[in-house]
């Protein structure tokens, strides 16, 4: 079989600027990159729509980082623009965007090691202190071992439990949208599931969610829509099972291996 390229089953731009109206956060065109004159993500699309949990999938180097860190004013887009409940926040400091309700949470380096989990929720909460305490609860209510072990330094624990600290972390800021960069990465199956089942409850309990997973058929299962990424453009996107079960995305990102990995 011939390998379709991205643009022969991309939704064109114009369908996906339909789709995307009245998006809560929204990316139009983006091209950015790293260094000078070489652009990772080229004229990259996006929309997440409130209350949904969106996962961005695709093979190694594709770009999937990098759109989440454009969206959160990571690194400046070159052209495009990205909206959030149709204001324009392109390129916008993330300190900024942190005020405005998105939170996010890098893939490493995510905690603090020498700060105890209290401490470390501490510093996600800078903006506004005096709500520590009245977060902290609902934080602990998602995420009972950081209330449990709030004492304990982050670098003594394990890799899925410094995951939700970091998550619990980027959810002490009240944010409507929460960019997850990869939460499953280098944690063990248990974990992984145990990560997967918080991000969904996350959702539930109101954060619209973006997360880019390496675990792509376990990330389209919890996910109500996704994007496939190749090559810095949207290859795809389509609901979470209408890409599990699309042939083409089969072949060419989710494989044999992701296949054998499938669950009930
Ligand atoms: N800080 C950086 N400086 C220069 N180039 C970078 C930087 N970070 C990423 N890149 C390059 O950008 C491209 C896309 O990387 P990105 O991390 O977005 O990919 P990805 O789809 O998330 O894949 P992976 O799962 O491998 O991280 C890669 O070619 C990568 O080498």
């Amino acid at each position: 079989m011939t390998e379709p390229t991205p643009a022969e089953f991309a939704a064109t731009p114009e369908e996906h600027a339909r789709l995307a109206e009245g998006a809560l956060v929204r990316a139009d065109g983006v091209v950015a990159g790293y260094i000078p004159g070489v652009n990772i993500l080229r004229e990259c699309n996006f929309f997440l729509r409130e209350g949904e949990i969106v996962g961005i999938i695709g093979p190694n180097g594709a770009g999937k980082s990098t759109l989440l860190k454009s969206l959160f004013g990571l690194i400046p887009v070159r052209e495009g623009s990205v909206t959030l409940r149709g204001e324009d926040i392109t390129s916008k400091p993330a300190h900024v965007l942190v005020q405005k309700g998105v939170g996010y949470v890098p893939q490493t380096q995510n905690v603090f090691p020498s700060l105890t989990i209290e401490e470390n929720l501490e510093m996600g909460m800078y903006l506004r202190p005096k709500l520590f305490a009245e977060r902290f609860a609902v934080v602990g209510d998602l995420f009972p071992l950081l209330v449990e072990r709030k004492k304990v330094k982050a670098g003594a624990l394990s890799g899925g439990e410094r995951q939700m600290v970091a998550m619990g972390r980027a959810l002490m800021m009240d944010p409507s949208v929460l960019l997850l960069d990869e939460p499953s990465a280098g944690l063990s199956p248990m974990f992984q599931d145990e990560v997967f089942i918080r991000c969904k409850r996350i959702n539930a309990a109101g954060v619209s969610v973006i997360m880019v997973e390496q675990n792509a058929r376990r990330c389209l299962q919890i996910c109500d829509r996704g994007y496939v990424l190749d090559q810095g453009r949207n290859a795809y996107t389509d609901s979470g099972p209408n890409l599990m079960h699309d042939p083409k995305v089969i072949e060419l990102y989710l494989g044999t291996l992701a296949g054998s990995q499938e669950k009930k």
